[in-house]
């Protein structure tokens, strides 16, 4: 698959989406009702981040059980990483920063993936690979919109999911922005209601995340 086509499929995937809920499993038993939470809420598209052990076994859960829902992998961070979230049938790949050694991985692989970036070179060194979707990471402490304004300058062919502290409160201003697909974050998945198996304030949470954006 070409660099065109996995960027088509980005943007597919992203205007779907509209927010990507960033999601680190801690208790395997959550896996389910937390993915089910989100969905009822209008969620459908997740990243599951490799930040703890239970990542991997996630994605192929969810994949089994929940076919319907788009499943990706987040904090991909090598290629040794990449091959296991192939394996485990994610559907996407995301990472907080990239590597070369990634983007030439993940320019071979099937999956459409997300390199994250924080400033211009980020971007020129995976612009020059072929990459125009990105992850803006962390996206309110590299300058969040104002940052996205300025970048939209010499970039005018990329787009990017910017996650890392976005909230209800600013999401729909980064939405509103030209070169915005889609956002990421964790803020609908509140700690005290994941402890507590409240899954109804988990869809809840999610809906008024998609209702902010309008
Ligand atoms: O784990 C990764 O791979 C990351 O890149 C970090 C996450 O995307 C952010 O931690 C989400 O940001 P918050 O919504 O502010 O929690």
């Amino acid at each position: 698959m070409t660099q065109e086509q996995k960027n088509a499929q980005l943007d597919a995937l992203c205007s779907r989406a509209r927010i990507l809920p960033v999601i680190t499993i801690t208790d395997e038993r959550h896996i389910l009702p937390l993915a089910d939470a989100l969905a009822a809420g209008g969620l459908t598209t997740l990243e599951i981040t490799l930040r703890s052990s239970h990542g991997l076994a996630a994605i192929r859960l969810l994949r089994k059980h929940r076919p319907e829902l788009c499943v990706g992998a987040g904090t991909v961070l090598d290629g040794r990483m990449l091959a296991r979230v192939e394996e485990a049938g994610a559907q996407f790949m995301v990472s907080p920063g990239s590597t070369e050694e990634l983007l030439l991985a993940a320019r071979d692989s099937v999956l459409p993936y997300l390199p994250g970036v924080s400033n211009a070179s980020d971007i020129m060194r995976a612009h020059a690979l072929g990459y125009r979707r990105f992850k803006l990471f962390p996206a309110q402490v590299c300058g969040g919109v104002v940052a996205l304004k300025a970048l939209g300058g010499p970039f005018p062919d990329v787009r990017f999911c910017p996650t890392g502290g976005v909230n209800d409160d600013n999401v729909a201003n980064y939405m509103a922005q030209p070169n915005v697909m889609c956002v990421g974050g964790s803020w609908m998945i509140e700690p005290a209601a994941l402890a507590s198996g409240d899954w109804p304030a988990i869809t809840w949470a999610a809906a008024r995340a998609l209702e902010a954006i309008g």
